[in-house]
């Protein structure tokens, strides 16, 4: 599902954020991405949408090699990836609804399965209710739940997910775990790069730690391993 052979990045001011990293997460797997701060946690992440190019090494995504794919193939990359940030990114403008439909629109998906689908992942989430209303009136810990149904809205093999919990307090950061947990144990692929420890060490996953760009820990049922 995701494989890195050898892979390494270095951007182009010389920062080394990755080196030779080698790793496979199959179908299924939930991984956690730790490390201390500049580690290459999310640079790690952005390799997997094409956010960034490796510098040198293999790496293929839902059997595509993401480095030699065409700028028209990357879409299709995408389109198999849900993706979630701290930050939410939902757009202002538009209610909860128009911001999970708009990721089906965008694919010309048709209008009558485009409400099948926002309305039941809107019930995933435990948001149906707030359909008709704009982020800017929702809590942080609800934004980030419109963002996960925005981002499992097109039937992802696997969710990427950036520091999800980063700006959410104890308990919302939980509920947002349980969804994530949900989504996996219906088939679909996690990783997410996180600094919370509370969550890492609860949720007993495979942990994967990175230090200066190097994979140090490839552990399944990991803690989180570093003072929070
Ligand atoms: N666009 C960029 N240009 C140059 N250097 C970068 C860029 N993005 C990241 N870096 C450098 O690459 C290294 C890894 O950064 P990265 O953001 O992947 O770390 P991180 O583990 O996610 O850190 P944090 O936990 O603080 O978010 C750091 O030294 C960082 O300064």
């Amino acid at each position: 599902m995701i494989h890195m052979a050898g892979v390494s990045k270095i951007y182009s001011n010389g920062s080394v954020a990755l080196s030779d990293i080698n790793v496979a997460i199959d179908k299924g797997d939930f991984v956690f991405i730790v490390g201390p701060s500049g580690a290459g946690k999310s640079t790690f992440i952005k390799l997997l949408f094409r956010e960034e190019l490796p510098t040198s090494g293999e790496l293929s995504v839902n059997g595509r090699n993401v480095a030699e794919l065409e700028p028209a193939e990357v879409p299709y990359l995408r389109r198999g990836l849900g993706i979630v940030f701290q930050d939410f990114r939902l757009l202002p403008n538009k209610t909860v609804y128009d911001n999970v439909a708009f990721a089906m629109e965008v694919i010309e998906s048709p209008r009558r399965e485009i409400q099948k689908r926002v309305h039941h992942v809107l019930d995933l989430v435990g948001l149906r209710h707030k359909a008709r209303t704009y982020p800017g009136h929702l809590s942080g810990g609800e934004q980030q739940r419109v963002a996960i149904a925005r981002a499992i809205v097109n039937n992802p093999t696997i969710v990427i997910a950036d520091e999800p919990t980063g700006n959410l307090d104890p308990d919302t950061s939980w509920e947002i775990m349980k969804i994530f947990e949900r989504i996996n144990k219906a088939g679909t692929t996690m990783v997410m790069a996180t600094h919370d420890k509370m969550v890492v060490d609860a949720m007993k996953k495979r942990v994967i730690a990175i230090e200066q760009g190097r994979i140090a820990r490839d552990q399944e049922g990991g803690q989180y391993g570093y003072e929070s």
